[in-house]
């Protein structure tokens, strides 16, 4: 277990909590101003640990919102930053309405890499509540977050990223940077939820790509022909696998099916 001390705190990294802390201090300063956030902005950091980005963050924005599950970090925080709100607590869990409050959240962090699915599909759920998400993760989870068509990261988490978000790939950032050293490389990518959902029944679109990239060489007409009523679809687009598709082609497919009525209503509810 690494040991890490910084000013008047040390703890031990827990690695269950993702806890690899930046060093540089130029890459917070270039996830603030690729974030865009402008003093008044509504900012909510998930994870702040010992305060490396929340420091480039405090350059913008004076105040703002925090939350950090481990409670010695919360307290290192609570120290050396009383401007700021911090929630001690999961941000999976916390409500993030009060925290919107009316308006909408600027969400920036390092986020843990073992979390980094149930994070993401939590701010696409709160959409609603979200001006953009400025997000440091797993450089290959980010490639797959901004795949474009035909290649082998494109899939599921590409197409329910850049259905409702606009996705930007920003810059890689090496293993070598963090303390402890991961063993993986890091990236930052910015979505901004669309103004509009591009499809009315989103749950029903989530289902559809999870059934479309199913099996990935089987082509569309034999991982949807048991879901969907086919018949609307021209014939050339059924025999094309699901990764040939661009997002805008595969939201065009969706509207184009029925479902047939299986009686499988459960299977709609993961
Ligand atoms: C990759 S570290 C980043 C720390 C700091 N922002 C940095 O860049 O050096 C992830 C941080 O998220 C915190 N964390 C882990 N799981 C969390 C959760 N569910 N909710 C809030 N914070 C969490 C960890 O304790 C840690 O401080």
């Amino acid at each position: 277990m690494t040991k890490i001390e910084y000013k008047h705190t040390h703890i031990a990294a827990k690695k269950k909590l993702g806890q690899n802390f930046l060093l540089d201090k130029n890459i917070p300063k270039k996830i603030v101003r690729e974030s865009g956030i402008r003093e008044g902005d509504r900012v909510l950091e998930i994870g702040p640990g010992f305060g490396a980005l929340t420091t480039a963050i405090l350059e913008v924005v004076p105040s703002f919102t925090a939350i950090e599950k481990d409670r010695e970090l919360a307290r290192f925080i609570r120290e050396e930053h009383p401007q700021i709100e911090l929630i001690e607590g999961d941000f999976l869990k916390a409500p993030l309405e009060p925290l919107a409050a009316g308006g909408k959240l600027a969400v920036l962090g390092n986020i843990p890499y073992s979390i980094t699915s149930p994070i993401l599909f939590r701010l696409l759920d709160n959409r609603h509540l979200v001006a953009s998400a400025t997000l440091m993760m797993q450089h290959e989870v980010a490639q797959r977050i901004a795949a474009v068509p035909s290649t082998k990261e494109y899939g599921i988490l590409a197409v329910q990223m850049q259905a409702f978000c606009d996705v930007k790939y920003l810059f890689k950032v090496s293993r070598s940077v963090f303390k402890p050293r991961p063993e993986v490389d890091s990236a930052v990518i910015r979505m901004v939820p669309k103004a509009a959902d591009p499809v009315e029944d989103c749950e029903g679109f989530r289902l559809f790509v999870r059934r479309a990239f199913h099996q990935r060489r089987k082509t569309l007409w034999n991982n949807l022909k048991e879901y969907y009523d086919n018949s609307a679809v021209p014939e050339a687009t059924l025999k094309l696998r699901a990764e040939a598709l661009s997002v805008p082609e595969l939201i065009t497919l969706f509207g184009q099916l029925r479902a047939i009525d299986r009686g499988d209503a459960d299977e709609r509810s993961f």
